[in-house]
């Protein structure tokens, strides 16, 4: 079994550190390559994630040829007359994220069978707003065997409100409408730079997207579309998790190419702590205090600040000196990493939604293991300042959403290896 052993106590970062393209941009985007009938689809800046291989091993199960070039981080797909309707247990039960297939198979031939996602770890996450949304633009949607299943003759343009701005609701809907006739509204959309993201490449495809990256999107329907070219944006949740790693060390880390307005919550939050953050022409650069004030954070759908910053945000809440609360308003059940931290040390009341954490009261290295993906970094985080030896576990979480973290954090100084070979998927 993989593990990350970090000597912690008297890590201080200090260096440059280089962002690979987000996850959770390129996985829709991945989807989007369902669209085209026409023409090769390119996508730079791939990041090299297990999710990445999941969802390329949809696309190709769709009938839809598709190359990876890693040392180029590049994925290359070329569009298909002939699209398959199903996407199966086998891989959709690897990743929630998979459930975004439904809107574009569904607008390329009438007819979708998608394997239901279930929860996760962090919540039940379910689907009703996909559902609602897809079924306001005509689909008839049932569900048996363990399937969702979605058909429709034409699908129309709509208005549709969403109850909850859902991410991956906004992306399957927006995604379904690009190929239905007339226009479609979505009020109440997600605004997260990874939905522009998507609205950018579909447009660059031929679709007619306005309004991405504001609470109302517009989606006019168009006849087919192309194959275009694009480079995912960075990915703002691993560039966060380096801003904290630098703030919580002590350290003076230059995240290259970070991008402000992105990250604008948890910068605005790491002021309050003592921080200093300066934009440079290259990134910004993070320098932590001696000591970190304490701080609230409550967690919002963007721009506020993003339950996927939430459980690294807590380690350097722990690190602070004096009292700081968590209010997780995302997801029912993310706070499991701050179990595996008290086993470090940690002082926290947990009650529903809210943590309470006494921070600055130190820490020791203890066997830890990550329960999810943004857990699995928490940990690491808290193990670079904890005295003596911390073991993190459990790493499938990290190699779905972070591309070499422990060689990163090395170059920049923490005392961090790897053991039982490398990542999962390289
Ligand atoms: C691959 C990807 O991009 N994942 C991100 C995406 O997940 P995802 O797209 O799954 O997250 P959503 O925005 O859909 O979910 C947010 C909340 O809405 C609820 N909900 C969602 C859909 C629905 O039909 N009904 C419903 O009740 C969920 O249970 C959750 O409580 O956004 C989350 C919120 O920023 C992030 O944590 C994930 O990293
Ligand atoms: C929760 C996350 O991802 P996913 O929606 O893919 O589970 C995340 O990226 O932190």
């Amino acid at each position: 079994m993989d593990k990350i052993i970090i000597k912690g106590g008297k890590t201080r970062l200090n260096g440059q550190v280089e962002i690979e393209g987000a996850k959770n941009a390129v996985l829709p985007l991945l989807a989007a390559t369902i669209l085209p009938e026409e023409g090769e689809t390119v996508l730079q800046n791939v990041p090299i994630l297990s999710d990445v291989y999941t969802m390329n091993a949809v696309v190709k199960h769709l009938n839809i040829p598709l190359t990876f070039d890693e040392s180029e981080k590049k994925v290359t797909t070329q569009a298909t007359k002939d699209v398959a309707i199903e996407a199966p247990y086998e891989y959709v039960s690897q990743m929630r994220a998979s459930i975004v297939v439904l809107g574009p198979i569904l607008a390329r031939n009438g007819h979708a069978r998608v394997s239901m996602p279930g929860g996760c770890t962090i919540g039940s996450r379910p689907i009703d707003l996909h559902i609602r949304g897809l079924q306001a633009l005509g689909a008839d949607i049932t569900q048996n065997g363990g399937f969702i299943e979605a058909k429709a003759d034409e699908l129309h343009g709509a208005h549709f409100y969403m109850d909850f701005p859902s991410v991956g609701a906004t992306q399957n809907i927006m995604m379904a409408a690009t190929l239905a006739k007339g226009t479609t509204t979505l009020e109440n959309a997600a605004r997260e730079p990874e939905i522009v993201d998507l609205a950018n490449l579909l447009n660059k495809m031929g679709a007619n997207v306005k309004g991405a990256g504001t609470d109302t999107i517009i989606i006019k329907g168009v006849e087919k579309m192309h194959g275009a070219s694009h480079n995912v944006v960075q990915d703002r949740i691993e560039a966060g998790t380096f801003m904290v790693a630098a703030a919580m060390t002590q350290g003076n880390v230059l995240i290259l190419d970070a991008v402000r307005e992105h990250n604008r919550p948890l910068l605005s939050k790491l002021s309050e702590m003592g921080v200093d953050v300066i934009q440079e022409e290259d990134g910004i650069r993070i320098i932590g205090p001696e000591t970190l004030k304490p701080v609230n954070v409550k967690t919002l759908p963007h721009p506020g600040f993003p339950t996927d910053m939430q459980a690294q945000m807590t380690a350097a809440q722990a690190v602070a000196k004096g009292e700081s609360t968590m209010i997780e308003t995302v997801f029912e059940n993310r706070f499991q990493h701050l179990e595996e931290m008290r086993r470090m040390g940690l002082l926290v009341d947990i009650s529903r939604n809210t943590a309470i954490i006494q921070g600055g009261t130190g820490f020791t290295g203890a066997e830890v293991r990550s329960t999810d993906l943004r857990a699995s970094a928490a940990l690491i985080l808290l193990g670079m300042v904890a005295d003596g030896v911390t073991t993190v576990g459990n790493l499938k979480h990290l190699d779905r959403g972070y591309y070499k973290f422990h060689e990163k954090l090395a170059s920049l100084g923490a005392d961090i290896e790897r053991t039982g070979g490398e990542s999962a998927h390289v």
